[in-house]
């Protein structure tokens, strides 16, 4: 059966929200006073954009067929991942087929292993694998989860990130993850502070219903096990993303001294089968966390996740809407799914990727049925109303 070859890849940029979800406006609870590595400097401690968290902005990978059909992703990459895009990952994919989405993964790697490995450039292919997925489900005319061995259940069900465990409780959602507000450098109050707001959320929501603590990279060892024995007596599920990315022996660590039944989780920062190999092989984490739009594509996803099943550990993607949705339904280690809650007060579900994607389902009751995600490539559209920009031409 002949496919189609790809004529044109286009790689553009936009601001405001979407895949850079932390490009938000004043008053959003995600950038509300949350714990990060920069925190120990008080002028960047209130707002996660005064140090930069939304520099990138969002990039858009457009992949164009020989027989006109046309498959696009967005992730978090803006114009640095579009000059990687079109200077240097073009002559991989134009002329490939539709169907060459391994080889052209392989090239991409190899090719930027010098200057990559992870990071922007890990996002930068993540994005054009991701738009490779959508063209060929579009030419096939499948959803991608179809092209991945189809469902292995129902419906998705959903945890919610966001300031409001307690209101997403009322919406259905199967627990609450909180951004960890107070870090080292704010000492004992800071601690008491964070301990207060999960004491605060579990009086509300009762005891049958998951509260976590994201910590976006932001603490050291001996902080994190103070923290989780002291929220184990409110039965925190897990921590999650104690330390920076790199401290395997730090993780390691973390998991032999938090309390037993805790969870300890990280990922969303980490890259590639070898970044994840390290994680599983030293006994890291009991979860972990990939973002499909950063790690290396669904293409990488499959071969982290078949690596985590081997290791009896969960695969649980850090909220990538769509992009993670399709592969979560199709993997038995991926028994639930995050929505980041991206309404300023995290008081009502919209979509995770607003305003950027046409089409993009929400859960309804904190679950979504596969049925919904029963249209070809990932099923959204670009939203027409979003300026796109094309810094580079190749
Ligand atoms: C809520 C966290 O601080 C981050 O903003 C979020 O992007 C990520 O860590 C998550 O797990 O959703
Ligand atoms: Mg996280």
């Amino acid at each position: 059966m002949s496919m189609p070859t790809i004529k044109h890849v286009r790689a553009f940029t936009l601001r405001g929200g979407g895949a850079d979800y932390h490009d938000q406006g004043d008053g959003h609870w995600i950038d509300d006073h949350i714990s990060t590595p920069m925190a120990k400097y008080p002028e960047y401690r209130q707002s996660r954009r005064s140090f930069g968290i939304n520099v990138l902005g969002t990039l858009v990978v457009e992949v164009e067929a020989s027989d006109g059909t046309v498959g696009f992703a967005v992730t978090t990459g803006g114009e640095l991942g579009a000059f990687i895009v079109e200077k240097h990952l073009a002559r991989f994919i134009e002329g490939a087929k539709v169907t060459d989405i391994e080889k052209i993964w392989d090239q991409m790697f190899n090719a930027t292993l010098y200057y990559g490995r992870k990071g922007i450039v890990l996002n930068t292919i993540s994005g054009v694998d991701l738009a490779l997925w959508d063209l060929l489900g579009k030419v096939r005319q499948e959803p991608v989860h179809q092209l991945l061995g189809g469902p292995v259940r129902d419906e998705l069900q959903f945890y919610a990130t966001g300031a409001r465990p307690d209101l997403a409780k009322e919406m259905g959602f199967i627990g609450g993850k909180l951004a960890l507000q107070h870090g080292p450098a704010e000492g004992e109050e800071g601690l008491r502070k964070n301990i207060e707001t999960l004491a605060t959320m579990r009086e509300r929501v009762g005891d049958d219903f998951w509260l976590m603590f994201d910590c976006w990279m932001s603490l050291d060892l001996n902080y994190a096990t103070r923290l989780a024995n002291a929220a184990s007596e409110f039965g925190l599920k897990w921590i999650e993303e104690a330390l920076p990315p790199d401290d395997y022996w730090g993780y390691a660590a973390l998991r032999q001294q938090v309390p037993s039944g805790m969870l300890v989780t990280t990922g969303e920062h980490e890259a590639t089968r070898w970044g994840f190999r390290m994680l599983l092989e030293m006994g890291c984490c009991d979860i972990i966390q990939p973002d499909v739009g950063w790690c290396g594509g669904i293409t990488e996803l499959i071969k982290i996740s078949a690596l985590a099943d081997a290791h009896n550990a969960l695969v649980v993607p850090h909220g990538s809407s769509v992009y993670s949705y399709h592969f979560v339904i199709t993997r038995t280690n991926s028994p639930f799914s995050e929505f980041l809650m991206m309404a300023p007060k995290a008081d009502q579900v919209v979509p995770m990727f607003n305003p950027q994607l046409l089409d993009e389902p929400i859960p309804i009751n904190g679950r979504m049925k596969a049925s919904v995600l029963d249209k070809p490539g990932f099923g959204v559209r670009l939203n027409p109303e979003c300026q796109l920009h094309r810094p580079y031409d190749h």
